[in-house]
């Protein structure tokens, strides 16, 4: 019998403070109340404050190393201070720290960017030589694939500072997760979807993973009653994709998975930054191979990809 949560011994939650992460902390809190029949008091809610929150100024590259968003979370998960982290898979380094593991993904929310512009009501809007702000590098590769003309600059900040930015007018234009968009409630502010023909989105976008401690049986439990079976198979496929190309959420890489009953479909693209060349392919197979196709499909794209296609210093 496991034992049951109780508000004298609270599930600690622990996430970044940032409105998005705030909101996936509590989905998969509402998630665990609604499947084990828990009040809310049987959760605290334990935000902790990340490098990459605490560092604003300066590009996310150069401030360096993976996990800049995930380690404080994880050092507090390791020395007991939280039972579960919430994260966004797309920002997760595709190896865990010895101790802990995901194994729990939620239902996976809309995977596509959203193409965000007051004047503009897609791509093919923009006027030649407009600016386009963002922090992604995929995405700006991607941009200056199909619009070499366009002047993108760096955006970084959370979704508010964002969009303040494109109100004061430093760029026309921006793109976002549809995910978050929805999670926090502004799915307004998107003009549209970008079609994933159009922008392959990152590995994982979309998704919500609840890391824990490898030995805790009561938390394996708990969680997997919530763990969405699609979601861990189709971000299984992408991360052993992006894993073999030792990815992060800061190289210019894109994968999907798409599941068809239980027919997978992986897409899975490589570019350089300047958009200059883009290598992308395609695996379909059985969804319990996903993690052998995601690998496979790594080593094509880096096969065809030219010597120096990875120095991306
Ligand atoms: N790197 C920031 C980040 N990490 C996850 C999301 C959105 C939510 C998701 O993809 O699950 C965002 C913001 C964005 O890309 O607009």
């Amino acid at each position: 019998m496991t034992q049951m949560p109780d508000p004298q011994n609270p599930i600690r939650i622990g996430t970044r403070g940032s409105a998005l992460a705030l909101a996936q902390a509590h989905e998969t809190r509402d998630r665990l109340m609604a499947a084990h029949g828990l009040a809310a008091k049987s959760f605290e809610i334990v935000v902790i404050k990340t490098t990459g929150d605490r560092v604003l100024d300066r590009p996310l590259k150069e401030i360096g190393g993976k996990g800049l968003f995930t380690r404080e979370i994880e050092d507090a998960l390791l020395a007991g201070e939280i039972d579960i982290a919430v994260h966004s898979m797309k920002d997760m380094p595709t190896i865990q720290p010895e101790g802990l593991v995901i194994d729990c993904y939620l239902p996976r929310e809309d995977v596509r960017d959203a193409f965000v512009s007051a004047r503009f009501a897609a791509i093919s809007e923009l006027p030649q030589g407009a600016v386009v702000g963002s922090s992604s590098l995929r995405r700006r590769a991607q941009l200056a694939a199909r619009r070499p003309d366009l002047n993108l600059v760096e955006f970084r900040g959370n979704v508010q500072t964002r969009l303040k930015k494109l109100e004061e007018g430093v760029a026309v234009a921006t793109f976002l997760a549809m995910a978050g968009l929805t999670r926090l409630g502004m799915l307004h502010v998107a003009r549209g979807a970008v079609d994933p023909d159009e922008m392959l989105p990152a590995v994982a976008q979309g998704c919500i993973g609840v890391e824990r401690r490898a030995d805790d049986a009561r938390i394996a439990a708990l969680l997997a009653a919530i763990s969405d079976r699609d979601s861990a198979l189709r971000v299984t496929a992408e991360r052993a994709f992006l894993a073999r190309l030792d990815g992060s959420c800061q190289t210019p890489i894109a994968g999907l998975a798409e599941l068809d009953g239980d027919r997978l479909r992986l897409r899975g693209e490589i570019l350089r930054p300047d958009g200059s060349e883009v290598i992308a392919g395609e695996r379909i197979g059985p969804a319990s191979e996903g993690a052998a196709m995601g690998t496979d499909l790594a080593e094509e794209l880096r096969g065809r990809a030219p010597a120096d296609f990875f120095d991306w210093s």
